[in-house]
Protein backbone atom coordinates (compact mmCIF):
# COMPACT_ATOMS: atom_id res chain seq x y z
CA UNK A 1 0.00 0.00 0.00
CA UNK A 2 1.21 3.00 -0.86
CA UNK A 3 0.09 6.71 0.35
CA UNK A 4 1.10 9.22 -1.70
CA UNK A 5 2.46 11.75 1.38
CA UNK A 6 3.29 15.08 -0.13
CA UNK A 7 -0.24 16.64 0.21
CA UNK A 8 1.48 20.43 -1.42
CA UNK A 9 3.69 19.85 -4.75
CA UNK A 10 4.98 23.49 -5.63
CA UNK A 11 6.55 24.16 -9.36
CA UNK A 12 8.78 26.70 -11.00
CA UNK A 13 7.25 27.92 -14.24
CA UNK A 14 9.91 29.23 -16.76
CA UNK A 15 12.08 25.59 -17.51
CA UNK A 16 10.21 23.54 -15.08
CA UNK A 17 6.72 23.57 -16.27
CA UNK A 18 7.03 25.20 -19.47
CA UNK A 19 9.41 25.58 -22.24
CA UNK A 20 9.74 29.50 -22.74
CA UNK A 21 12.85 29.67 -23.57
CA UNK A 22 12.05 30.06 -27.24
CA UNK A 23 9.42 33.50 -26.56
CA UNK A 24 12.11 34.46 -24.11
CA UNK A 25 14.94 34.45 -25.84
CA UNK A 26 13.02 36.43 -28.88
CA UNK A 27 12.07 39.20 -26.40
CA UNK A 28 15.52 39.35 -25.18
CA UNK A 29 16.67 39.57 -29.00
CA UNK A 30 14.46 42.49 -29.38
CA UNK A 31 15.93 44.37 -26.21
CA UNK A 32 19.85 43.88 -27.68
CA UNK A 33 18.82 44.43 -31.24
CA UNK A 34 17.44 48.27 -29.64
CA UNK A 35 21.05 48.55 -28.51
CA UNK A 36 22.60 47.37 -32.14
CA UNK A 37 23.68 44.24 -30.31
CA UNK A 38 24.03 40.85 -32.01
CA UNK A 39 21.20 38.58 -31.47
CA UNK A 40 21.69 35.61 -28.93
CA UNK A 41 20.45 31.83 -29.83
CA UNK A 42 18.26 29.96 -27.68
CA UNK A 43 20.61 27.54 -26.36
CA UNK A 44 22.57 30.93 -25.11
CA UNK A 45 20.02 32.20 -23.59
CA UNK A 46 18.35 29.28 -21.59
CA UNK A 47 21.37 29.55 -18.42
CA UNK A 48 20.02 33.29 -18.23
CA UNK A 49 16.40 32.44 -17.68
CA UNK A 50 15.45 32.02 -13.79
CA UNK A 51 16.37 35.43 -11.86
CA UNK A 52 13.57 37.38 -13.58
CA UNK A 53 13.42 39.07 -16.73
CA UNK A 54 16.14 42.19 -15.89
CA UNK A 55 18.48 39.34 -14.31
CA UNK A 56 18.05 37.88 -17.74
CA UNK A 57 18.49 41.31 -19.69
CA UNK A 58 22.03 41.93 -17.80
CA UNK A 59 23.45 38.79 -18.63
CA UNK A 60 22.56 39.18 -22.26
CA UNK A 61 24.05 42.88 -22.33
CA UNK A 62 27.20 41.55 -20.59
CA UNK A 63 27.60 38.56 -22.58
CA UNK A 64 27.39 41.39 -26.07
CA UNK A 65 29.19 44.30 -24.46
CA UNK A 66 28.44 45.56 -21.38
CA UNK A 67 25.39 47.82 -20.19
CA UNK A 68 25.14 51.13 -17.88
CA UNK A 69 21.64 51.07 -15.72
CA UNK A 70 20.14 53.68 -17.78
CA UNK A 71 20.40 51.56 -20.91
CA UNK A 72 19.32 48.50 -18.31
CA UNK A 73 16.12 50.47 -17.67
CA UNK A 74 15.25 51.24 -20.68
CA UNK A 75 15.72 48.37 -22.60
CA UNK A 76 14.27 46.38 -19.60
CA UNK A 77 10.90 48.30 -20.45
CA UNK A 78 11.30 47.37 -24.25
CA UNK A 79 11.70 43.74 -23.71
CA UNK A 80 8.61 43.60 -21.23
CA UNK A 81 6.56 45.30 -23.83
CA UNK A 82 7.39 42.85 -26.44
CA UNK A 83 7.26 40.06 -24.17
CA UNK A 84 3.67 40.89 -22.99
CA UNK A 85 2.75 41.34 -26.81
CA UNK A 86 4.50 37.70 -27.87
CA UNK A 87 4.15 35.26 -24.62
CA UNK A 88 2.99 32.51 -25.67
CA UNK A 89 3.79 32.42 -29.33
CA UNK A 90 6.59 29.37 -28.96
CA UNK A 91 5.89 28.51 -25.26
CA UNK A 92 4.49 25.08 -24.41
CA UNK A 93 4.25 22.81 -21.16
CA UNK A 94 7.06 20.07 -21.22
CA UNK A 95 6.56 16.55 -22.84
CA UNK A 96 4.45 14.94 -19.63
CA UNK A 97 3.17 17.93 -17.65
CA UNK A 98 -0.30 17.88 -18.05
CA UNK A 99 -0.37 13.87 -17.42
CA UNK A 100 2.01 14.72 -13.98
CA UNK A 101 -0.81 17.12 -13.46
CA UNK A 102 -3.52 15.04 -13.80
CA UNK A 103 -1.89 12.13 -11.75
CA UNK A 104 -1.23 14.36 -8.77
CA UNK A 105 -4.74 15.66 -8.79
CA UNK A 106 -6.30 12.18 -8.93
CA UNK A 107 -4.37 12.07 -5.82
CA UNK A 108 -5.58 14.85 -4.22
CA UNK A 109 -2.46 16.78 -4.05
CA UNK A 110 -2.70 20.78 -4.15
CA UNK A 111 -0.39 22.58 -6.60
CA UNK A 112 0.98 25.74 -6.53
CA UNK A 113 3.86 27.70 -8.91
CA UNK A 114 6.61 30.07 -7.32
CA UNK A 115 8.14 31.81 -10.45
CA UNK A 116 10.08 34.65 -10.94
CA UNK A 117 8.57 36.13 -13.85
CA UNK A 118 6.28 39.01 -13.29
CA UNK A 119 2.85 37.33 -11.28
CA UNK A 120 0.55 39.23 -14.30
CA UNK A 121 2.87 37.15 -16.69
CA UNK A 122 2.71 33.94 -15.34
CA UNK A 123 -1.09 34.38 -15.24
CA UNK A 124 -0.83 35.45 -18.95
CA UNK A 125 0.64 32.44 -20.32
CA UNK A 126 -0.83 29.99 -18.01
CA UNK A 127 -4.60 31.30 -19.29
CA UNK A 128 -3.22 31.05 -22.49
CA UNK A 129 -2.20 27.44 -22.54
CA UNK A 130 -5.80 26.87 -20.09
CA UNK A 131 -3.78 25.78 -16.98
CA UNK A 132 -4.28 28.34 -14.51
CA UNK A 133 -7.31 26.76 -12.63
CA UNK A 134 -5.17 23.72 -11.83
CA UNK A 135 -2.97 25.72 -9.28
CA UNK A 136 -4.27 26.80 -6.07
CA UNK A 137 -1.62 29.96 -6.12
CA UNK A 138 0.22 31.34 -8.67
CA UNK A 139 3.12 33.78 -6.68
CA UNK A 140 5.42 35.87 -9.49
CA UNK A 141 8.78 37.37 -8.53
CA UNK A 142 7.04 40.53 -7.95
CA UNK A 143 3.98 39.34 -5.72
CA UNK A 144 5.68 39.30 -2.26
CA UNK A 145 8.78 41.83 -1.17
CA UNK A 146 11.50 39.21 -2.32
CA UNK A 147 11.77 36.56 -5.13
CA UNK A 148 13.77 33.38 -5.28
CA UNK A 149 16.29 32.59 -4.07
CA UNK A 150 14.58 34.17 -1.18
CA UNK A 151 12.16 31.45 0.61
CA UNK A 152 9.71 34.36 1.15
CA UNK A 153 7.26 33.18 -1.67
CA UNK A 154 7.41 29.75 -0.81
CA UNK A 155 6.57 29.84 2.69
CA UNK A 156 3.49 32.03 1.10
CA UNK A 157 2.86 29.13 -1.61
CA UNK A 158 2.45 26.14 1.00
CA UNK A 159 0.77 28.61 2.93
CA UNK A 160 -2.00 29.44 0.67
CA UNK A 161 -2.35 25.75 -0.78
CA UNK A 162 -2.38 24.55 3.13
CA UNK A 163 -5.84 26.36 2.79
CA UNK A 164 -7.10 24.49 0.18
CA UNK A 165 -4.96 21.35 1.12
CA UNK A 166 -6.60 21.30 4.89
CA UNK A 167 -10.35 21.76 3.76
CA UNK A 168 -9.70 18.20 1.01
CA UNK A 169 -8.43 16.62 4.27
CA UNK A 170 -11.14 17.76 6.41
CA UNK A 171 -10.47 14.20 7.97
CA UNK A 172 -6.72 14.72 8.90
CA UNK A 173 -6.66 17.59 11.50
CA UNK A 174 -3.60 18.21 13.14
CA UNK A 175 -0.72 16.79 11.50
CA UNK A 176 0.85 19.75 9.19
CA UNK A 177 0.93 19.07 5.26
CA UNK A 178 3.40 18.08 3.73
CA UNK A 179 5.05 19.61 1.02
CA UNK A 180 7.61 19.20 -1.65
CA UNK A 181 9.14 22.09 -4.07
CA UNK A 182 10.01 21.53 -8.09
CA UNK A 183 12.53 24.05 -10.19
CA UNK A 184 15.47 24.16 -12.51
CA UNK A 185 17.73 27.03 -11.26
CA UNK A 186 19.97 26.83 -8.16
CA UNK A 187 17.62 29.70 -7.14
CA UNK A 188 14.54 27.30 -6.93
CA UNK A 189 16.15 24.80 -4.88
CA UNK A 190 17.74 27.54 -2.59
CA UNK A 191 14.23 28.80 -2.05
CA UNK A 192 13.40 25.35 -1.43
CA UNK A 193 15.32 24.23 0.92
CA UNK A 194 15.79 27.77 3.12
CA UNK A 195 12.20 27.09 2.98
CA UNK A 196 12.47 23.85 4.61
CA UNK A 197 11.24 21.69 1.99
CA UNK A 198 12.76 18.69 0.40
CA UNK A 199 14.04 19.81 -3.65
CA UNK A 200 13.52 18.00 -6.93
CA UNK A 201 15.76 19.88 -9.84
CA UNK A 202 14.35 19.18 -13.48
CA UNK A 203 17.82 17.89 -15.60
CA UNK A 204 15.66 19.50 -18.73
CA UNK A 205 15.47 22.79 -17.49
CA UNK A 206 17.41 26.42 -18.00
CA UNK A 207 20.33 25.01 -16.34
CA UNK A 208 22.95 27.28 -14.87
CA UNK A 209 25.30 24.78 -13.69
CA UNK A 210 25.38 20.67 -13.73
CA UNK A 211 22.02 19.79 -12.38
CA UNK A 212 24.13 17.22 -9.62
CA UNK A 213 25.66 20.49 -8.16
CA UNK A 214 22.19 22.09 -7.75
CA UNK A 215 22.16 20.60 -4.30
CA UNK A 216 18.32 19.06 -4.88
CA UNK A 217 17.42 16.17 -2.56
CA UNK A 218 15.89 14.40 -6.49
CA UNK A 219 16.84 14.68 -9.87
CA UNK A 220 14.06 14.11 -12.70
CA UNK A 221 14.93 13.98 -16.41
CA UNK A 222 11.70 14.14 -17.59
CA UNK A 223 7.72 14.56 -15.99
CA UNK A 224 7.56 11.04 -16.10
CA UNK A 225 9.72 10.52 -13.45
CA UNK A 226 7.75 13.18 -11.30
CA UNK A 227 5.46 10.93 -9.39
CA UNK A 228 7.79 7.91 -8.67
CA UNK A 229 10.49 10.93 -7.49
CA UNK A 230 8.05 12.40 -5.41
CA UNK A 231 6.99 9.21 -3.49
CA UNK A 232 10.74 8.15 -3.20
CA UNK A 233 11.41 11.73 -1.32
CA UNK A 234 8.44 11.38 0.99
CA UNK A 235 9.60 7.64 2.06
CA UNK A 236 13.60 8.96 2.85
CA UNK A 237 12.01 12.32 4.48
CA UNK A 238 9.04 11.11 6.46
CA UNK A 239 10.06 11.69 10.27
O1 LIG B 1 13.47 34.21 -15.10
C1 LIG B 1 12.24 34.31 -15.18
O2 LIG B 1 11.67 35.25 -15.80
C2 LIG B 1 11.32 33.34 -14.50
O3 LIG B 1 11.97 32.17 -14.15
P1 LIG B 1 11.33 31.01 -13.25
O4 LIG B 1 9.89 30.77 -13.70
O5 LIG B 1 12.22 29.89 -13.61
O6 LIG B 1 11.43 31.46 -11.83
MG1 LIG C 1 13.07 28.10 -13.81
Amino acid sequence: MTHFSFDIVGFDLDGTLLDTSGDLTAAVNHALALANRPALSVEQVKPMIGGGARHMLKQGLTATGGYDEAMLDRLHAALLAYYEAHICVLTRPYPGVIEALDALAARGVTIGIVTNKIERFARTVLDELGLTDRFACILGGDTMAEGKPSPMPIHEMVRQCAVVADAKRAGAQGAAPRAAFVGDSIFDIQAGQAAGLPTIACSFGFLMQPVDELGAEAVIDGFDALIPALDDLARRTAA
